[in-house]
Order: structure tokens, then sequence, then C-alpha cells
């Protein structure tokens, strides 16, 4: 399949460079101008698909651009500007003689990709996707799961956003896996938990008697992340005195320690994440536009627990085995009232919720089999949680001789002879339950 070629024209270098680098990501070939001229007589030569434009270029306006490209050339390429707030209405009088679209800043370049790939008619190629992940087995994780190997190690700096306790780290990290510095150092930076006054010696790092009480040397994370990955959590919560400083050592790829007379170079891959609206933030004038280009260069979005039901019980059951082994216990199964609840729980909590929820459960409920009630404390006694359910008798019934074979079973590592024995009956009625209700005739874990 031969690649799309669009034309980037942009005289802001983090800008240009964050366009460039996202759509060549994105698998087009991109050409990147910086002034309106260069671009005018590269569009008389070069077989452009799309062309995006800012409205402000350093020589010509980006108006003019289009006129005289409308004028000079039969076939122009469909025009998408990138308009200040302020210039809303320069972008809609472009639309009227004909440009394709625009985009106001600050913007997700994924909404500019999608604009570009509607109009150069360049879809997503439909990739087969895993039928779980290491993630989840929602299609939303297993579309990140799929996305990561391909992206980890080309795109420069990943930004990962959504609410707290959704597992922004836990994607980090896989990022971090999926990457050539995946054997180097995964260095994490909670960035709202560093005190202001430290930010710069800890980002940076400090000779031995920089200042009072540096009483050795000491690295940064940037040289701490040397070859690996630097994931900055909370990355909106950096004081802008520190954004700027991130942005000119991001940009060099150069720091100097605090109280050091020379630079050197450093190199490491970029993850951060928020679970602010950082394009708001800029809006209110406290995260630097720039910067939010430069590590927004790709965005990863984590959905909200309840936005993705079918990862509760996968995730469920794996906290539960891994809480088990910890403990050295058997693993607990879940009564279906607890299922029930679990999956329709709304997880304000996220992730980090569910891991709590099952972790207390799991310490303090002594049988084998965990009712929602022990999960949701709220909800009262057991009884009452298994009276919720809206189910006929027969079906209650069934449901808890399936959960009872299946903690039996785990109980006895699946041997069928011992297990049989345990509940009072013949191998030969094990095997017809076991039948009955799909249970599968391996070890249980
Ligand atoms: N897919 C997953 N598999 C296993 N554990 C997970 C997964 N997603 C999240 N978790 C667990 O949930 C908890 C919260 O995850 P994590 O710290 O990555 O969330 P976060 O979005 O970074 O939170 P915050 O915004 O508060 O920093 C962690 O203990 C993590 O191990």
């Amino acid at each position: 399949m031969s690649t799309t070629l669009i034309c980037v024209v942009e005289d802001d270098p983090i800008m240009g460079e964050s366009l460039a680098d996202r759509f060549r990501l994105e698998g087009f070939d991109v050409d990147w101008h910086t002034d309106g001229e260069t671009a005018l007589d590269a569009l008389r030569n070069r077989p452009y698909q799309a062309v995006i434009s800012d409205i402000r270029l350093p020589d010509i306006s980006g108006e003019e651009l289009f006129s005289r490209s409308m004028a000079t050339h039969i076939s122009v390429p469909p025009f998408v500007f990138i308009t200040a707030y302020a210039s809303v209405d320069t972008a809609v009088s472009l639309l009227k003689s004909g440009a394709a679209d625009y985009i106001t800043k600050p913007f997700d370049i994924g909404a500019l990709v999608d604009k570009v790939r509607l109009l150069t008619g360049t879809g997503i190629p439909d990739q087969a996707m895993p039928a779980q992940s290491e993630l989840g087995v929602s299609e939303a994780m297993r579309r990140l799961a799929d996305l990561v190997p391909r992206v980890a190690g080309r795109a420069k700096s990943i930004l990962i956003t959504g609410e707290s306790g959704v597992g922004k780290e836990v994607l980090a990290r896989f990022i971090h896996r999926h990457a050539p510095g995946e054997t180097f150092p995964f260095v994490a930076v909670n960035c709202g938990a560093v005190p202001e006054t430290l930010l710069e010696s800890e980002f940076f790092g400090h000779e031995r008697g920089a200042f009072t009480g540096a009483e050795r040397q000491k690295k940064g994370y940037f040289e701490q992340a040397e070859g690996g990955t630097l994931f900055l959590d909370e990355i909106g919560d950096l004081p802008l005195s520190m954004q700027v400083k991130l942005l000119r050592a991001l940009q060099e790829r150069r720091v100097t320690r605090v109280g050091g007379e020379r630079g050197f170079e450093t190199t490491f891959w970029l993850v951060c994440a928020t679970n602010r609206d950082l394009a708001e933030l800029v809006r209110v004038g406290k995260f630097r536009e720039d910067l939010f280009y430069r590590i927004n260069i790709l965005q990863l979005r984590m959905p909200a627990l309840r936005d993705r039901p079918d990862d509760v019980l996968w995730l469920a059951h794996r906290f539960v085995r891994e809480i088990a082994t910890r403990l050295g216990e058997p693993t607990k199964l879940f009564h279906p009232s607890a299922e029930a609840r679990l999956a329709t729980y709304g997880w304000p909590g996220n992730v980090r919720e569910l891991q709590n929820r099952l972790e207390r459960a799991c310490i303090v409920c002594s049988r084998n089999m965990l009712f929602s009630s022990d999960i949701f404390e709220e909800d009262g006694s057991q009884a009452a949680a298994a009276l919720d359910m809206d189910t006929p008798l027969d079906g209650y019934m069934t449901a808890c001789e399936n959960a009872f074979i299946r903690a039996a079973l785990l109980q006895h590592q699946g041997h069928i002879s011992e297990t049989a024995h345990a509940l009072g009956i013949s191998r030969k009625s094990l095997w017809e339950k076991m039948r009955k209700h799909a249970i599968a005739a391996e070890p249980l874990h």
C-alpha cells in the first residue's frame, strides 16, 4: 500500500516537530515547511494529499498561501488550518473560500489525525486483535495492548490520560517493556509529590556542595532514567517554572546538575500521565502550550473502569489469585451475588478501588467463597445480599451448586476422586454435575 504524503506548514519548532512525528507514527509521509513561500514551491512539485497549515506564518499568511495555491494550481489538496481561538473568524472565511477544515488551539493531535484521515480517505487498517491482553479483555484494553508494541520505541513522547486509579502507571510500565530500553531503568516520578523547592535538584541532580545540605553528588531523574523510560505522573501538577526547564531539557536532550559546570547528553523515552484536562490548563494559563504539544505527540486514553465492564470480573479473578498466592492460601471464588454486584457497581475509584476492596475481603473473609457483602460491606449481611438477588429459587440453587463444586475442586487441586469424596457424592455424579455446569476437568488455579 503506498503511503499518504502530507504537507505541514508550521514555523513553531515544537508544534511542527510534534505534528511531523505524530503523522509519521501514523504511517504518513510528511514534508514539514517552516514558511509559506517554501510550502508554495513544494506544492507545485509534490503530490500532497493534504496540507496542514498554521494561519500565522513568518512570511506570508496562511490565507495567502491558500489563495495563491488556488490561483496557480489546477488541483489543490485539502487544506486544514490551525488557528488560535482569536482567529476563528479568519478560519471560517477560509472555509467559505474552499478550505477543508480548521482546528483551534490548543488541540489534541489525535483529533487532527482523524480529520486528515477522513480527508485523505486513509482509514485505520483493521488489525486482528488478541482475545485478551495483559491489560484487560475489554476492546479498549485490547486495542491499547495491540497499539503499544507498534509505537513504543518510535514515539519520542507518549501522554496517558485517564481518571485516578485506572491503571495509567500499569500502562506506562507496559510501554516500557515494549520499548528498546526495556532492560534499562523505569523511573516513575509523581510530579505533584515533589516539593517545589526540591524540583530542580530532583530532576537535574546536584553536585556535592551545590547548596547547604548537598553533602553528596546526586543523580537527577533524567540521569537515573538514562537509556530507559522516565514516567512523569501527574504532569499537570508541575509548576510553570519547572515546566520551562523540563521543556528545555527535552528539546536539548542535555542536562546540567545544579552546581555543575558542564551539561551532558541524556537519552530516555518519555511517558507522561495526567488525570486533568491539560488543554483546559493551557487555556487558563497553568500549563505551557509548547510543553503541551511536546508531550502530547501521542495520547493514549485509559477509560474509566465503569466504561469497560468486561474488565471488571477478569481483573477481580486475577487480583484474588494474586492475593491468595501472596497470603499462601487457596484462591477464593466469587458467589454469583458477588459477581453480579462487581459487574454493576460504578467503580468511582477505578481499578485501585477494586483491588483494595478485594484485598480487604480476602483478608477478612475466612470462607473460600466471597459473597457480595464481603466485598461491599455497605450492603449488609450475606443473607441480605443473597436475598437481594432478583433470581428464582431454582436459578439461585443452581448457581450455588456451581460455585460450591468449583470451590471444592479448587481446594483439591482439581482431583476428581478427592473432590467427590469431600462432597459426599460419587465420581460419576461429580462428572455429571461438572458437565451440567460446564466446569472444565482440568486443574483449577
Ligand atoms: N490492567 C491491570 N492489571 C493489573 N493491575 C492493575 C491494572 N490496572 C490497574 N491495576 C492496579 O490498580 C492500581 C492503580 O493503578 P495505577 O497506579 O496504574 O493507576 P493510575 O491511573 O496511575 O492512578 P493515579 O492517577 O492515582 O496515579 C495499581 O495497584 C495497579 O497495580
